[in-house]
């Protein structure tokens, strides 16, 4: 595992993570929430590192962390970067799907180095305050017990705040709390996922979905809706308000 780097801090969440590792005792572990945490490495995280990771700093970026103590329930713990690109719901507030994505990520997560090979079956997210971009947060997720294939995971979120000093410390009010289940999967539909050991990592010569893939098949589907929705007889303000976003991209 790298260590977190230490140094130029470009971010709240660069600064955030020095503040951990110069407070903790090894360079390649950080102390977070009274408990001993090893990051996990992008590449480690095989094909499940795909959209959140890919948006880049300005948008989103975070590292991930989990603890290795066996004699108790592990936890996991994110440290994000929420940038200003494209973040928002209401206009100066990060979108609580993004929020909720960083909660079942830190879960999901858990739940696999734990042991667990689950989806997310339910996802339930408390909003209690809002969060303006850009923004450092810190997302804190244990599980809470299991029953057989189920899986019952909990997870706090709380801003990483610059204190009148110029220093960087969580916030003691939490900005999100969510739980959720995740079901084990059936045996026979394990073999479709592909998990870290054989994922392919960067460099790797396995074919993977590019983005002109992508920007191929979504404006294949853009094309599709547009014909559906435009269709004669067809005639409501969500066909003008859609008919002025698409023609402004
Ligand atoms: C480190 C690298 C990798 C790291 C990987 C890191 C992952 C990062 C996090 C991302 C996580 C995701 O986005 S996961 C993607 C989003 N989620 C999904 O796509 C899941 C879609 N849903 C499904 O595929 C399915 O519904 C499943 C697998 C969840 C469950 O189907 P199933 O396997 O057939 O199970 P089923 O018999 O229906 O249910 C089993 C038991 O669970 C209960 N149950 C099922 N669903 C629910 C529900 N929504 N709410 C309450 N209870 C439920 C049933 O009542 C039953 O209880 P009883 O009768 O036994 O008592």
């Amino acid at each position: 595992m790298s260590a977190p780097q230490v140094g130029v801090h470009e971010s709240r969440t660069d600064a955030y993570l020095a503040l951990l590792v110069n407070n903790s005792s090894s360079d390649n572990n950080i102390s977070t929430s009274s408990r001993t945490v090893r990051e996990v490495s992008y590449q480690d995280w095989g094909r499940s590192a795909n959209f959140t990771r890919a948006q880049g700093a300005e948008r989103l970026d975070y590292r991930l962390f989990v603890s290795d103590d066996e004699t108790e329930h592990p936890t996991a713990h994110i440290v994000a970067q929420i940038g200003t690109d494209g973040t928002e719901g209401v206009p100066g507030f990060v979108h609580g799907g993004l929020t909720s994505t960083l909660a079942d990520t830190a879960m999901g997560n858990l739940a696999w180095h734990a042991g667990y090979k689950a989806f997310t079956a339910n996802l339930n997210v408390d909003f209690r305050a809002p969060l303006s971009p850009p923004a450092c947060v810190v997302v804190d997720a244990k599980i809470e017990k299991t029953e057989g294939r189920k899986v019952y995971l909990s997870a706090d979120v709380f801003e990483v705040q610059e204190m009148q000093d110029g220093t960087l410390a969580r916030s003691n009010d939490v900005v999100a709390e969510a739980t959720s289940l995740f079901i084990v999967m059936d045996k026979a539909k394990e073999t479709a996922v592909t998990t870290p050991d054989t994922a392919p990592q960067n460099g790797a010569s396995t074919p993977r979905v590019t983005n002109d893939d992508i920007r191929d098949h979504t404006s294949t589907c853009v094309a599709s809706v547009r014909e559906t929705l435009f269709s004669p007889g067809w005639s409501t303000i969500e066909k003008d308000y859609l008919k002025t976003v698409w023609a402004s991209t």
